[in-house]
């Protein structure tokens, strides 16, 4: 300290030349010495403590997937085991992934409620709101569902918990969703629907005896198809998007973990699913909110100025086919990372089978909100979406007895009662 007192002193020394002669003086030099000693010691303070930082941190992330262990101890296992154990028999005991999502929210406390044993396990990323995960897990919580917080990326943990727990299903509901966002973070799709999938079928396939394994696909895998309503059958090799093309490979990837490790496999293709304590970044979710607050909301129109059409499905239904999957999914044949012989592999549409106009679904929200939205009607923009959705779903009527009760006018007065009680003051706010 004192020799920077000294430094400041002599740099407030007018330079002039010749006006002091203390340039030369060896008192001056020593202090400008000792003055260039002490910079190069706080730099070099400075730069190790940078280093220091970045290789601490660049290889424990503390964020989301990160790799720092927020699991483990025999505290976290009990708090996993009791999740996890029936309470009637017989029963499932089932891993949800993506708990903390809408799906996964719905369906673990479906199953919970019917004595089935549950597991959550989710991330917690930012893509929306992580105040609203945080609420649906205190929801879990309160059914009895403990949510482990990790990624499906984190192949240590996923090993754990079939270690703790002898899980007969999984339920892969986790992904990076949406269609627009992949313009945005192409990465994350590609993390999240392809690396943690392949990841998480790498552990069940090696784990003894196998799950059957249940997973989201997603309608948004017919792509570019024309041929309505969609059947299983239909093509699905021209995807709209990158999220959808991480789907459409999630179903092929699918078919060699059950082709080549008798992994039992069920894929849903889920059309548009909305309902209470669902996603923010959908359409229906964010309409509601602007329109409350008197913002003009972008509806999308086809290049023909034609309607652009959703086969909106209410999440009970959903919940309901989900249910019906775990409960008919077969056995899987593998175990020790080895076939044993063909097992089930199936894929369902999961979806309401009456598509309804953007228009119109502002309609039924102006109606139950009692406030007029502002309209902005826009060319539908290419960065992803489709024209239209449209679901056939004989197949999982057939098989799983699945029949979609709820139209889109119920859904969404159950979803606005929902928003205004979770959000109280939208309304006033909103004027
Ligand atoms: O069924 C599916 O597979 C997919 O359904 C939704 O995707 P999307 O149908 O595009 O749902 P929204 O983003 O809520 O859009 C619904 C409708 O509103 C329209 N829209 C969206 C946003 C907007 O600003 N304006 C607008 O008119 C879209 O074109 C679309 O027709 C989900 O976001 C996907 O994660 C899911 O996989």
């Amino acid at each position: 300290m004192l020799q920077l007192k000294a430094v400041s002193h002599i740099d407030d020394i007018p330079s002039t030349p010749g006006k002091f002669k203390l340039e030369k003086s060896p008192y001056v030099n020593r202090l400008r010495f000792h003055y260039f000693q002490s910079r190069l010691a706080i730099w070099s303070s400075f730069l190790i403590a940078f280093f220091l930082f970045f290789f601490f941190f660049s290889s424990r992330p503390f964020f989301g997937s990160g790799s720092l262990k927020q699991w483990g101890g025999p505290d976290w296992e009990r708090r996993v085991s009791k999740s996890a154990r029936l309470h009637s028999e017989p029963g499932l005991i089932v891993l949800v992934t993506g708990a903390a999502g809408f799906v996964g929210t719905h369906v673990s406390v479906a199953l919970k409620r019917r004595g089935d044993g549950v597991l959550g396990l989710d991330n917690f990323n930012h893509y929306y709101d992580p105040q609203l995960k945080r609420a649906r897990q205190k929801l879990l919580e309160k059914a009895g569902v403990f949510v482990v917080e990790g990624d499906i990326n984190d192949s240590a943990l996923l090993r754990k918990l079939f270690d703790v727990v002898p899980f007969t299903h999984v339920m892969h509901l986790a992904a990076q969703a949406g269609v627009r966002y992949a313009m945005k973070n192409s990465s994350s799709y590609v993390n999240s629907n392809i690396a943690g999938f392949v990841n998480l079928l790498e552990v069940c396939k090696s784990t003894d005896p196998q799950p059957a394994f249940v997973w989201a696909s997603s309608s948004s895998v017919y792509g570019l198809n024309s041929k309505v309503p969609f059947s299983e059958k239909d093509r699905t090799d021209q995807p709209a998007s990158l999220y959808a093309a991480t789907k459409k490979a999630g179903e092929e990837i699918a078919h060699t973990y059950n082709h080549i490790y008798g992994l039992s496999i069920t894929g849903l293709r889920f059309f548009t699913v909305y309902g209470p304590w669902g996603r923010p970044d959908m359409a229906y979710f964010f309409f509601t909110k602007d329109i409350l607050k008197g913002k003009p909301i972008p509806i999308f129109e086809a290049s023909d100025h034609g309607s652009v059409a959703r086969d909106f499905t209410y999440i009970d239904d959903i919940v309901k086919g989900c249910l019906a999957a775990l409960d008919t999914a077969k056995k899987s044949t593998g175990s020790g990372g080895k076939k044993k012989g063909p097992a089930q592999f199936r894929i369902f549409n999961l979806g309401n089978t009456s598509p309804v106009p953007v228009a119109e679904l502002v309609s039924i929200l102006e109606k139950l909100l009692k406030v007029k939205a502002k309209r902005k009607v826009l060319p539908m923009p290419r960065n992803g979406d489709v024209k239209f959705t449209h679901a056939n779903i004989s197949l999982a009527h057939k098989e799983l007895g699945y029949r979609p009760t709820t139209d889109l006018e119920t859904g969404l007065r159950k979803f606005v009662r929902w928003y205004l009680n979770f959000y109280p003051g939208s309304k006033k706010s909103g004027g």
